[in-house]
């Protein structure tokens, strides 16, 4: 699998490392929820690996389609609102998605707005392909201005 250190966008040092193998146990979680995706309509499967602090968990998710396709939804926010639902309180350390695109997927606005809800901004988001990952960036770096009725 490649590893954050031979791509070119993520810098060594950005962030907290990861031990290798906790790395590789987070993509391949996610790579694993990824084949569970209902997708008869967009064949576009997305699978997400959550790591979260106390207790350490990994919590997955994986998109599911509707044939009213605004009912879909995406494997981010799937992965978020199961861990909620099972912790209730809960601390991300970090965010693995992977797709089969290459480049890879970014999470769309709807995910990152609901992320930013449980999330500092310094949360690194992983973006995989099936191959490991390619780009880390944090979620204040994806979604620099979210949505808030309070600002
Ligand atoms: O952040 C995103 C964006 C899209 N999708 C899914 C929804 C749909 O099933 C498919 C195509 O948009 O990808 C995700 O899982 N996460
Ligand atoms: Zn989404």
């Amino acid at each position: 699998m490649k590893t954050e250190e031979n791509i070119a966008p993520f810098h060594p040092g950005r962030y907290n490392t990861l031990p290798m193998d906790e790395q590789e146990q987070l993509f391949h979680k996610a790579l694993e929820a990824r084949q569970k995706a209902y997708t008869p309509y967009s064949g576009f499967k997305v699978g997400a690996a959550l790591l979260l602090d106390n207790p350490r968990d990994i919590i997955t998710g994986c998109n599911v389609e509707n044939a009213s396709y605004g009912a879909t939804v995406c494997a981010e926010r799937n992965a978020l609102f199961t861990a909620i639902a099972r912790y209730g309180t809960i601390s991300v350390a970090r965010i693995m998605v992977v797709t089969d695109a290459s480049p890879p997927a970014v999470p769309c606005a709807l995910c990152l707005q609901v992320i930013q809800e449980f999330c500092p901004p310094s949360t690194p988001i992983h973006l995989a392909s099936l191959q490991g990952i390619e780009r880390t960036l944090t979620l204040g770096e994806l979604l620099p201005h979210p949505f808030s009725s309070f600002s």
